[in-house]
């Protein structure tokens, strides 16, 4: 075990968060390994998505967040963008830019303020543009690519960090069958080079191959766990109301509507 997956990826202590008069979380104690993939699990409005902006330190709540051990506050803002990627919902402010420069985006924590993409950059790129396929759409503006194919290039941009902590919000949204289980070969290879990964998930069967799931309900934690534990699979019977269930389908688990009853 290296020293990255001895540390959490992210200890919270208390961390809640109030929008207006509504508190959307209460304060969560958690701790999220390092090294592993996490998947945030549960109902529209549980929280999963503001849980995992205030991890990322795009929200301002309550409470403390450690990222791999150390404060997420004391990180400078470039530090913080070369260790911790970041895949967010409706990124509109990108339409204008060629795909192959939203990709490159990805590269700007490792450039100088002022300085060009070095060869280095160029390369990462294009590889990261190659392993998501995108790379015919290269010269075509982000505004111009169907939903699919612009959630894999602002995947390509979260790989081209090459960051030791990847979150994701809703990386399946818009991609087809073939395009969703390559995204898990992907998330399993980051694993196995030491990198951290934590997404939001509304894809149940998906997310029942993650090392752990954290079960969200309501603003709280309901359950964290291996992904394959009965206990898992009864949280999440539970939080989604007894209309899913879990089941083996030879190797594997997945989540099917429960229609009887
Ligand atoms: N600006 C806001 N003001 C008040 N409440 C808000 C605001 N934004 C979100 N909320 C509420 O916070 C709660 C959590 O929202 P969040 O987007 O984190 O949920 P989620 O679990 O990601 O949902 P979904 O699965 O629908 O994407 C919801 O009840 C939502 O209505």
């Amino acid at each position: 075990m290296n020293a990255a997956q001895t540390a959490a990826a992210f200890q919270t202590r208390q961390l809640g968060l109030l929008l207006g008069a509504r508190t959307v979380l209460h304060g969560l104690d958690l701790r999220i390994p390092a090294g592993r993939w996490s998947a945030i699990v549960g109902p529209n409005g549980a929280g999963k998505s503001s849980l995992l902006k205030l991890l990322a330190g795009l929200l301002p709540g309550q409470g403390d967040v450690a990222l791999l051990g150390k404060p997420l506050h004391t990180y400078s803002s470039r530090e913080r963008a070369r260790t911790l990627a970041w895949l967010g919902q409706n990124e509109g402010t990108l339409d204008e830019l060629t795909v192959y420069d939203v990709v490159m985006l990805g590269r700007m924590p490792h450039q100088g303020w002022l300085g060009a993409a070095s060869a280095h950059d160029h390369a990462v790129v294009t590889e990261m543009l190659h392993r998501t396929e995108t790379w015919d759409y290269r010269q075509r503006s982000l505004g111009e690519i169907s939903g699919g194919e612009r959630q894999r290039v602002l995947l390509a941009r979260v790989l081209a960090v090459q960051a030791p902590v990847i979150l994701m919000d809703e990386p399946l949204a818009n991609l087809d069958p073939p395009h969703q289980t390559q995204w898990l070969l992907d998330v399993r290879a980051l694993v196995r080079q030491g990198v951290s990964v934590v997404s939001v998930l509304h894809e149940l069967p998906v997310a029942l191959h993650a090392d752990e799931l954290i079960v969200m309900q309501q603003g709280r934690i309901v359950h964290q766990g291996a992904s394959g534990d009965a206990s898992c699979h009864r949280a999440l019977e539970q939080v989604f109301q007894q209309r899913i269930r879990i089941c083996r389908v030879g190797t594997q688990w997945t989540a099917i509507p429960a229609l009887e009853g």
